[in-house]
């Protein structure tokens, strides 16, 4: 039994100007924070990393009874025998990371806990109360960069490869990916990032997780599952178009993307996978026959909720673990799928399309899927995205498809205010 002493308590702070200033000590550190609702944990330090919260005795401390928040980071397929790249072979394997310090905001406002693994000491909070009220309004930086172009050449001869898989019946759709090598023009700090992810025009839940010199980071759109009680939620997120250029074209794409039959059948695979797992796991599933548009910055999706009960006796982490990689990252059937990625693409994604969020000690919790995201080391790193493969893709639409959903981790690098944004 692992003995965790939590204390938690209101701050009068913002949580990202504290995040700011606090985080200098600290090379751990962790976040996930929904841009679209007061979803948001912070996290510097690290208490314990636990394999599994069975174990975990947890002690609520201070005015505020709040869970402890464990983070954790998973690979998109932690059995590839592949070597990832030296910045994701840079990450332990661990499973669930408690911070020693978790800004928290969600119903209640802005909430800072401290944990440790005996009483926490009560001069260590009030500094950090302290230094999270006087923390300074946070400033935007760009970091001007440049990509290192990949080849459309070998872009070209991996969509053929999938489509022969296709054309033999191996697969029904396969989810490629490309990444490109970014060089900074000067160095940048994961706080850079985050904050322009943050106060920037990208929607979706921003990533953090930074192990020492690297840091894992991004803004994606893909809720995996949530869970609070018995409630679940989830989301079948595939097929694309542009965001387009003014609110006209944005509705004329739009309604091409739902008449389109290719796009309708790649997010029918993830429709057909997430309810199976429902009606496995769950009762009261409510996932809708006909998806509706999810419309980004840069890109729009066909967009299907999915929500239901979780029997007894389920858990989220299992639920995640049945859920994913779904056919939205991975393809049809998910095995196959996998198996191909394994041989086609020339490099291990490691926490790229993984998933990754946040449980606290009572099992609530949330993962969404990390794309739209890019592993870096504070001068130089690499940026992930992909799409599905089916019948009757072309090989180059798929790969200006992929330019434009790489924008968005791009778009970290931006640091100028834009309007509305
Ligand atoms: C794989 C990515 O996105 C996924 C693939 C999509 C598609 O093929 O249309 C759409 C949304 C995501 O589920 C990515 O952004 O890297």
């Amino acid at each position: 039994m692992t003995k965790i002493f939590s204390h938690t308590r209101p701050i009068d702070a913002d949580i990202v100007d504290a995040f700011c200033t606090l985080q200098k000590g600290f090379t751990d550190q962790f976040v996930y924070y929904r841009k679209d609702r007061p979803v948001r944990f912070m996290g510097l330090g690290r208490c314990i990393a636990l394999p599994t919260l069975d174990d975990a005795e947890c002690e609520l401390e201070g005015p505020e009874a709040h869970q402890p928040v464990f983070f954790s980071f998973n690979r998109f397929d932690a059995g590839n025998p592949a070597p990832a790249d030296e910045l994701f072979e840079a990450f332990p394997r661990l499973r669930f990371m408690l911070p020693e310090i978790v800004l928290i905001e969600g119903e209640c406002g802005p909430l800072l806990q401290v944990n440790s693994l005996g009483p926490v000491y009560p001069g260590r909070i009030e500094r950090f109360v302290r230094q999270a009220a006087g923390a300074p309004p946070r400033r935007r930086e760009s970091i001007p960069y440049r990509l290192e172009p990949d080849s459309r050449e070998a872009w070209r001869e991996a969509v053929a490869a999938a489509l022969g898989a296709i054309g033999e019946g191996r697969v029904e759709k396969v989810v490629l990916s490309r990444r490109q090598r970014l060089v900074a023009a000067r160095p940048f700090s994961s706080k850079d990032l985050l904050v322009n992810l943050i106060d920037g025009s990208a929607r979706g839940t921003v990533l953090l997780y930074r192990y020492a010199d690297v840091f894992f980071c991004g803004c994606t759109p893909e809720l995996l599952v949530r869970k609070r009680g018995c409630e679940v939620e989830s989301m079948c997120l595939a097929g694309t178009c542009p965001a387009g250029g003014s609110e006209e074209e944005r509705a004329r794409l739009a309604d091409a993307l739902m008449a389109d039959a290719k796009n309708r059948a790649e997010h029918d695979y993830v429709a057909r996978f997430i309810r199976e797992v429902f009606h496995r796991t769950c009762y009261d599933v409510d996932v809708p026959d006909r998806p509706g548009i999810l419309s980004l910055t840069h890109v729009q999706h066909l967009h299907t909720p999915a929500r239901a009960r979780m029997l007894d006796g389920m858990d989220l982490w299992s639920m995640m673990g049945d859920l994913h990689p779904t056919p939205a990252v991975a393809g049809t059937p998910v095995g196959e799928a996998r198996m191909l990625l394994r041989r086609i693409e020339a490099y291990n994604r490691g926490f790229f399309a993984g998933a990754c969020g946040y449980v606290d000690g009572a099992g609530d919790g949330e993962f969404s899927v990390a794309l739209r995201t890019g592993v870096f080391d504070g001068e130089v790193g690499w940026v992930y995205a992909g799409c599905g493969i089916v019948d009757g893709s072309a090989a180059d639409d798929e790969y200006d498809e992929i330019d434009l959903k790489l924008r968005t981790i791009l778009s970290a690098f931006d640091g100028e205010t834009r309007g509305g944004a």
